[in-house]
């Protein structure tokens, strides 16, 4: 099992409890304020929480939380940039990866020198997707990947996650899209009032 969370919770949100295997995709829908981004902050242990995570049979406890960081990889609805360009935020070992990711996201690579801060709402959402994906992920946590986005980069988007799930990578997408869930998730949950429920879209 990829993701096996057992009784996480915080004073805000949980216990929750579920399971994850490689490869496969948990869509999670809900109302707005329901605590979809809390249990994602939870998961990446961005947030205190108690409970454990075991990642690929390995205790989130005997691990650091940057080293948990690293292959659990949280992208949350309106990401942070810190540097003036996309370009700056890569590794060098990153950029072959990159180079790769762009142009599956109809993406130039000349928008790596643009400042981030004149870039597209949707080209900073995309270039997001790709700085989570050249870390890499066992687990990729996305909120709302695609909301900004127009129709033909929202199937761009889901054509590339549909290939890292295919290549192993376990993903918990938050959509409010149906049919986006339909199309990616193996497994849908629901979250109400804080609680988890599974179910179809
Ligand atoms: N640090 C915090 N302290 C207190 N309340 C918080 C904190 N963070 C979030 N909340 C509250 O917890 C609730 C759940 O928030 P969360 O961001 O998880 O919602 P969500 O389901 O992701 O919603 P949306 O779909 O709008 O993103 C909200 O009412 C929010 O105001």
């Amino acid at each position: 099992m990829r993701l096996q969370v057992s009784k996480l919770q915080s004073p805000l949100a949980g216990p929750y409890s579920f399971a994850l295997e490689a490869g496969r995709c948990l869509t999670i829908s809900g109302p707005s304020g329901a605590g979809k981004s809390l249990l994602l902050r939870m998961l990446c242990d961005l947030d205190p929480n108690t409970g454990e995570i075991l990642l690929d049979g390995a205790p989130r406890s005997g691990m650091s939380a940057p080293e948990w960081r690293a292959q659990v990889v949280y992208q949350p609805a309106e990401p942070a940039w810190w540097l003036p360009t996309a370009g700056a935020h890569f590794k060098p070992h990153q950029i072959q990866r990159v180079h790769e990711l762009l142009p599956q996201l109809k993406l130039t690579p000349t928008l790596l020198e643009h400042e981030v801060s004149r870039l597209s709402t949707g080209e900073r959402q995309r270039m997001a997707l790709i700085r989570s994906l050249a870390c890499n992920p066992k687990v990729l946590l996305l909120d709302e990947p695609t909301a900004a986005l127009d129709p033909e980069s929202v199937s761009a988007t889901e054509a590339l996650l549909r290939r890292e799930i295919d290549a192993d990578m376990s993903l918990i997408l938050v959509t409010h899209s149906t049919a986006q869930a339909q199309t990616l998730g193996q497994r849908h949950m629901t979250m109400r009032d804080r609680a988890l429920h599974e179910g179809t879209p």
